[in-house]
Parts: structure tokens; C-alpha cells; sequence
């Protein structure tokens, strides 16, 4: 298959982080590799997009009511046409995408599981899989700007406190590193690994334990819903497995309706059976109220699968969780 008469450079559009430019690239490799055409050294151009998202330094996601800030600027370049395509986290990417956009393919899965990083204050407690929190001392703060990793630690360790941490994956490493402020932070096993930065986890958290975001460790590509060409190009290259788990977690949480405030978790993977088992989580963000439960069902059901979920779980939390 070839882009039949489309001028080259094909223009990616990507966030600038060295997690995105990573993603990024690996999906060109992809591509690239099913197309001949677009093997050459001038195929691909590049353009790396600063989203409002990027911009927060050190406030909640959830406190500037930012669903979708790490893609509105990209959905922007995209719909303008200064872009033919556009590499995202497919947890950054709103349940309900803009219209004249879809998310073309889903790439393969790396591990949607979130690691634990302990900082010097931990240092001595080896960490226990069958006790994960029990390496961090009494009262200690765990840096995360995220409400879903938030109301998970309070509601194992209500002795804790979280306070936000900011910054590329990097940045946060560095922060727990030093010592001053963050006893523990949590992250993606995904992004670290797609960084060569896994021995810096000092545990994987189970995804019962420490339920994912929904789309963890997955890569989206998003195209004008026009773009036939495009589109079938990255239908090819589209992993099949992903689009079904990420198809019901990304129903789930749709269903669920939360605002960026709302701890959700959803987690779906495939059974040895061929069936898909999902897992969804709702909380509130100080761990006072958790509520999780599975549901398994056909590949080809997973959306309702996801919806069902979501409903179930709404239905049986406490109103304030999504007022
Ligand atoms: N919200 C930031 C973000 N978006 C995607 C990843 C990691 C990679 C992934 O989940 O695919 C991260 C960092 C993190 O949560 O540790």
C-alpha cells in the first residue's frame, strides 16, 4: 500500500516530550516498515506541538477542568491541515474526540502496569509485592498530579499525604532523587520502559492493586476522519488486541462521565479464552470510598462491555463522586 499521489513529507504531529518523540518515532519505524514508499529519509517531518497541557507547571490537571489539554493544540494543526497525522498517549486523549477526528490505530500494548519509585527516604525497606505500600514510612509524601494514583495510595495508606509533582518523566525521577520533598512518587512502567529507565522502578504495582489508567501503555494516531488514504494505511498497522482493550476502558470511562477531579481506573486484557476482562475502579480523590469491579465478556461486545461497567459502578457510588 503506498499514499497514492500525496506530497511528502507526510507531517507527524507529536508533544515534544522525550516520551512523545520516542512514541513518536516508533510508530514511524512502523509504518514506515509496512510502506516502502515511506522508507525513504525524507518521508516523515516532524512537528512537535507545546499543548496547554504542557504548559501547567504545577497545578492539578483536574483543577484547570482540562479534559483534553495535552491535545487541543494538536487537534487544532490537524483540522487546519498544518499536520497530516498526530502520536499521542492514548490516556491523554479525550474519550470523545473532536469532530472531523479519529483515532486511526492503536499500536501494541507495552505494560499498562504503574511502577513504584522510592525516594532516599525509603532507602533500606526492600519493597514487598505482597505489601507494595509498606516501603514508605508513616506519613510520608507521595508526589503524583494524579487523582486516580492518589485515591488508590490514601485508601491503602490513609496515613500518607500526596502532594503534586510536575514535569516530564524525567524531571519527576529527578525530584524524588533529591530527597528534599517526595518520600515516593508513582509512574508508568510504559514510559519508563519505552525510556530505558525501568531499573529506576523499584516495584510494579499489580493492576488489582493499583488500577491503570485507562489506555496506559498504549499509542493512538489520530488523522482527519476524511483522510480514506491515511486511514487505511494505519488500519494495517493497527494491533488488534489493542483496539479491543483500549475499546472498552475508554467506554468505561466515558460512561462514567467523570470530570479530570473523578479517580477512575479501567483496565481490560484478554483471557487465555479469547474473552476480554475488564476491570473498573471509581473513588473518591481522598481514598474514603473505593469502589472496583470486573466484568468479562466477547472482544466484539467490548464497548457495551465497557459501558456496562461504567453504568454499574456510577450507579453504586455516592453522588458527590460525580457532582
Ligand atoms: N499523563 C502523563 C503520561 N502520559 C502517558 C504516560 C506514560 C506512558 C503511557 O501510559 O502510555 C505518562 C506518564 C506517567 O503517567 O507516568
Amino acid at each position: 500500500m503506498r499514499p497514492h499521489g500525496r506530497s511528502l513529507p507526510l507531517r507527524v504531529g507529536t508533544r515534544g516530550s522525550p516520551l512523545a518523540l520516542w512514541q513518536t518515532r516508533y510508530f514511524l519505524r512502523l509504518v514506515s516498515g509496512f510502506c516502502p514508499v515511506l522508507r525513504a529519509a525524507q518521508a516523515f517531518e516532524e512537528h512537535a506541538i507545546t499543548t496547554s497541557g504542557d504548559r501547567v507547571q504545577d497545578r492539578r490537571l483536574a483543577d484547570l477542568g482540562g479534559k483534553g489539554l495535552f491535545a487541543k493544540e494538536i487537534h487544532e494543526a490537524l483540522l487546519d491541515r498544518r499536520i497530516d497525522f498526530a502520536v499521542h498517549s492514548l490516556k491523554d486523549l479525550e474519550t470523545e474526540l473532536p469532530p472531523g477526528i479519529v483515532l486511526a490505530c492503536t499500536l501494541k500494548r507495552e505494560d499498562a502496569r504503574d511502577a513504584l519509585i522510592l525516594g532516599p527516604a525509603c532507602a533500606g525497606a526492600t519493597p514487598d509485592p505482597a505489601d507494595p505500600w509498606g516501603a514508605i514510612p508513616a506519613g510520608a509524601i507521595v508526589g503524583t498530579a494524579s487523582v486516580r494514583r492518589q485515591a488508590q495510595i490514601l485508601h491503602a495508606r490513609p496515613d500518607l499525604r500526596v502532594e503534586v509533582i510536575r514535569g516530564n518523566v524525567q524531571t519527576r525521577l529527578a525530584k524524588v532523587r533529591a530527597g528534599d520533598r517526595y518520600a515516593a512518587s508513582l509512574l508508568a512502567l510504559a514510559g519508563l520502559r519505552r525510556l530505558g529507565l525501568e531499573a529506576e522502578a523499584a516495584l510494579v504495582l499489580d493492576a488489582e492493586a493499583m488500577v491503570p489508567a485507562a489506555g496506559q501503555g498504549i499509542v493512538g494516531v489520530t488523522v482527519r476522519a476524511d483522510d480514506t488514504e491515511l486511514r487505511e494505511l494505519l488500519a494495517a498497522i493497527e494491533d488488534p488486541e489493542a483496539r479491543a482493550v483500549s475499546t472498552a476502558e475508554r467506554a468505561l470511562l466515558a460512561a462514567l462521565d467523570g470530570s479530570c477531579r473523578t479517580p477512575i481506573g479501567g483496565h481490560a486484557r484478554l483471557l487465555p479464552d479469547g474473552r476480554l476482562h475488564l476491570t473498573g475502579l471509581v473513588a473518591r480523590p481522598d481514598g474514603s470510598f473505593l469502589l472496583k469491579r470486573s466484568l468479562t465478556g466477547a472482544v466484539a461486545d467490548a464497548a457495551r462491555l465497557g459501558r456496562t461497567l461504567g453504568e454499574g459502578l456510577r450507579a453504586d457510588s455516592p453522588a458527590d463522586i460525580f457532582a
